[in-house]
């Protein structure tokens, strides 16, 4: 169990990380989600002891660790930039950490290892571990190459490897997959998950990617300039957003937000009326999905598409429902084939309408229920 107790780092007399609060469980697999510059990459250096916190608290079961070494920590981090050395083959690379911990600078000696027998024993045992892990990472057919005889994906599968034969504690990935294309990227991702499954380690995640986050892990904390914003598991992040900045920045396309004013329980909204479970005093905001807007053949909303976007297997609409009313829909493959200028009519399911304060942006914890006809 990693803890972070209200951590701190100011750097130029800014606050890069601003009291962060965060468990992750043993074993987990934790991404830290946010756009560029919101401080994952200082979060991730201070967990691995290449940074110090200004303030605040970090334990490792319990234990307080800011004062020890990141070789003392026994994690691995693995950056995008793979970081392998370009002379030495791909056993060479992977066996490294091995040899250093297990053997003395005398014993790495390639005519020392030679003469010595208890030298030829550890670089024997040493082989066999390089061998296993090159085998669990599809590399064995390539152990004799150099770093530049390969492509992307198994340079970081050797960046992994090398991470691996350490048995780290837990291992730090920093935007592993950002320098590869689309295809290895998901080909990547299927195998750090099954990675995680194997060794049954804490991992923790770096990424600007939500399809990344999403899709690997336990739990995705939501960075934004320094804050964590939510942590929870994929799909109350995208069921249940924390606020208005959780609720816009997870989704494939932007959220709808809009500002209404209830009476008591009573919701006149340009989607429509509603009844709430509770009476709200202040303005509140509705956040709807363009997914969960739906194109009908006759539905209780109506308005002119002012943009098409065509996407493959769903088609992005911008329709304005009145003067400066505009809402995004995304529309899945059906039999409507709407063009700029047509007028349309959309069906939304009430419980699928999220509510925010409009003051703070937090999530209101009420329900909304349909009343009657659209305003
Ligand atoms: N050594 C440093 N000195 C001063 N400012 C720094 C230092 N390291 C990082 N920062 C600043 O801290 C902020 C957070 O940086 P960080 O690298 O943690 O962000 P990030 O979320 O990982 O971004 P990216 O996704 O672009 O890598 C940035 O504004 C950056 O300029």
């Amino acid at each position: 169990m990693i803890q972070l107790k209200s951590l701190t780092r100011i750097f130029d007399d800014k606050p890069v990380l601003d009291a962060i609060n965060l468990e992750i469980p043993e074993g987990s697999f934790t991404s830290l989600l946010g756009p560029s510059g919101c401080g994952k990459s200082t979060l991730l250096r201070i967990l691995a002891g290449l940074d110090q916190p200004s303030a605040g608290t970090l334990l490792f079961d319990g234990e307080d660790v800011r004062e020890k070494s990141a070789t003392l920590r026994n994690i691995a981090m693995v950056f995008q930039s793979y970081a392998l050395y370009p002379h030495m083959t791909v056993r060479a690379n992977i066996g490294l950490p091995l040899a250093m911990r297990s053997m003395s600078r005398l014993e790495r000696l390639p005519l020392v290892t030679a003469l010595l027998p208890s030298a030829r024993r550890k670089r024997a045992a040493n082989g066999r571990e390089v061998e296993r892990i090159a085998a669990m990472l599809g590399l064995t057919e390539l152990l004799e190459r150099k770093p530049s005889e390969l492509s992307g994906g198994q340079k970081q599968r050797v960046a992994v490897g090398r991470a691996l034969v350490r048995d780290p504690k837990a291992f730090l990935f920093d935007e592993p997959l950002s320098n590869l294309d689309t295809k290895l990227r998901g080909q990547m991702r299927e195998e750090i998950s099954l990675l995680h499954k194997q060794t049954g380690k804490t991992f923790i995640y770096v990424t600007h990617d939500q399809t990344e986050a999403m899709s690997l892990s336990d739990q995705v904390a939501v960075m934004m300039e320094g804050h964590i914003l939510q942590v929870a598991p994929p799909r109350i992040l995208y069921s249940r957003p924390a606020n208005t900045k959780v609720a816009a920045f997870v989704g494939e396309h932007p959220i709808n937000l809009l500002t209404v004013k209830p009476v008591g329980t009573a919701l006149q909204s340009p989607f429509g009326a509603f009844v709430l479970s509770e009476a709200w005093d202040g303005d509140i905001i509705l956040g709807l999905r363009p997914e969960n807007i739906a194109l009908v053949e006759n539905g209780p909303l109506q308005g002119r598409v002012t943009r098409v976007d065509y996407l493959g297997g769903h088609t992005l609409l911008d329709v304005e429902l009145s003067e400066g009313i505009c809402l995004r829909v995304a529309d899945e493959e059906g039999p409507l084939v709407p063009a700029v200028g047509n007028v349309v009519q959309l069906s939304i399911a009430p419980q699928k309408i999220h509510l925010f304060k409009a003051e703070s942006g937090e999530r209101l914890p009420l329900e909304v229920r349909q009343r009657g006809e659209a305003v």
